[in-house]
């Protein structure tokens, strides 16, 4: 590993990207600036690909600099000591920190003043608000003074703090707070759970990490769990909707295609709020071609069609999408027309092999010989350079190889690249899961009678990419 090549990356990485934001005449968004979505600069970021390449190469770069140059044993305390950092996310977010920050515009708030909205102790807060700041999360403007930065205010939920504490069931109930629900499920369910890894791990009869950090017996799974709790569900089905890209049509799935000729049928299987699905329709606009169908378990039925009914009432009142409670372990209801795509949108990295297998099988029994599946998922892929250990495969599957980073950076991008590995543990912490690479998918698909034929990578490298599978005959 060298450094003079690393900073010349992170050099020439950038200069393209200063260059990439002045050609399109946008300012590069300030850290110490609240964050806005909807602003052109942070729009631009992320439909640019030499933004996103850029972006890339400074961050695994930079990483690998500051791993190169720092003492061994402080960066593994460090690691180690790394859990304080969700610890406190948790904190200032069901405190309602950015909202008061928000509220407090530019001169900011004391800790004794945002402590006093909830009765917590400041002095504690003001430490845990400055453990964030010392992470660029939050800014400590004076001592124990505190404002947002970009950062912190991305889990802004969107309400006034009147309303956050008069009406806490409604916490999550604008659209922008989906973000605040990510960051406290990580910060809660999934940080508890990957906290009794090691013990889960080394007791052959222990049930999943999250069943023993809740207690929980051991024929409960996540979603029985989440059900006990009406707080702990809303809050999931919100936090699983932030994980949406925002053009759904551009994601690789040919949907306007489908939408011309004879009418379509496609039916989301385990399709949560229904949010990917509503992309897809809202996009198709007025387009009467495709028929929609939304499964789940009961519960989350009930609240997909409401949100339906609030969010895309038009395609609701046409009749054009139906919501059906499904367990997909079960055959899937027999229909007059055959189905024309099956949708699994973040549904295989909930189960293990064997009962992935009974999913795939249940919807193989269901599908016509035209049927296509359509997997979104993230795909892992190795930290080695080679990446299958059938090369020949992964040369026949469109999308399936994928060009290493440039040496001396690790070829999956190291760190710029960490979050599917973080979803991969957090999949097996919460319900024994795994997130899977291409082999995986093969074999899996295989497995069950069908064919992966494309697949079309997430060019971030953190999130899902399109995957699409024909029956095999
Ligand atoms: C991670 S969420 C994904 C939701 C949605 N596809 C999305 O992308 O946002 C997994 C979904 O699987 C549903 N689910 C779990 N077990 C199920 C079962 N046996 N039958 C049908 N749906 C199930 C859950 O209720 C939840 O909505």
């Amino acid at each position: 590993m060298s450094l003079p090549d690393l900073l010349a990356l992170l050099t020439t990485s950038i200069n393209n990207l200063t260059a990439q934001y002045a050609s399109a005449g946008h300012a590069l968004p300030s850290l110490d600036t609240p964050y806005d979505s909807k602003s052109p600069a942070e729009t631009f970021r992320l439909g640019n690909p030499a933004v996103v390449d850029a972006t890339k190469e400074i961050i695994a770069a930079a990483s690998q600099i500051i791993v190169a140059v720092r003492d061994p044993v402080v960066g593994l305390f460090l690691s180690a000591h790394s859990f304080n950092v969700p610890a406190c996310l948790r904190v200032a977010s069901e405190l309602n920190v950015p909202e008061i920050l928000r509220e407090a515009r530019e001169q900011g708030a004391s800790a004794e003043k945002i402590a006093s909205y909830s009765g917590v102790d400041a002095g504690l807060l003001e430490r845990v608000l400055r453990l964030l700041a010392t992470h660029h999360i939050f800014r400590e403007i004076g001592p124990g003074i505190f404002t947002n930065n970009r950062v912190s205010s991305a889990m802004d939920k969107g309400k006034s703090v009147k309303d956050l504490l008069e009406r806490p069931g409604e916490r999550f109930s604008e659209p922008q707070s989906g973000r605040a629900a990510h960051v406290e499920f990580l910060a809660d369910e999934c940080f508890r759970s990957a906290s009794v890894l090691a013990d889960t791990m080394r007791d052959p009869k222990a049930s999943t990490p999250l069943l023993q950090a809740f207690n929980q017996p051991p024929t409960a799974n996540l979603f029985s769990f989440l059900e006990t709790s009406p707080a702990r569900l809303g809050r999931f089905s919100i936090a699983m909707d932030v994980t949406m890209t925002t053009n759904q049509l551009a994601d690789g799935y040919p949907w306007v295609n489908l939408a011309t000729g004879d009418k379509k049928l496609v039916v989301d299987v385990g399709a949560g709020m229904g949010g990917y699905i509503m992309g897809v329709a809202r996009q198709l606009g007025s387009s009467d071609k495709i028929e929609f169908v939304i499964q789940d378990r009961e519960k989350t039925v009930v609240k997909a069609r409401k949100n339906w009914e609030e969010h895309l009432p038009e395609v609701v009142t046409k009749g054009l999408v139906k919501f059906e409670p499904q367990d997909f372990f079960n055959a899937q209801p027999s229909r007059s027309a055959p189905v024309s795509v099956f949708v699994l949108r973040h549904i295989l990295h909930n189960w293990p092999n064997a009962k992935a297998t009974q999913i795939l099988r249940r919807l193989r029994d269901a599908a016509s010989a035209e049927t296509q599946l359509l997997i979104i998922d993230r795909v892992v892929r190795p930290a080695s350079l080679v990446e299958s250990a059938h090369p020949e495969i992964v040369e026949s599957i469109p999308g399936a190889k994928l060009a290493p980073a440039p040496a001396p950076l690790l070829p999956n991008w190291g760190v710029a690249g960490q979050m599917m590995y973080h979803y991969d543990l957090t999949m097996h912490n919460l319900l024994g899961a795994t997130e899977r690479t291409v082999d995986g998918f093969v074999a899996l698909l295989r497995g069950a009678g069908w064919e992966l034929v494309r697949i079309h990578r997430d060019p971030h490298a953190s999130q899902s990419s399109n995957l699409v599978a024909r029956p095999l005959l």
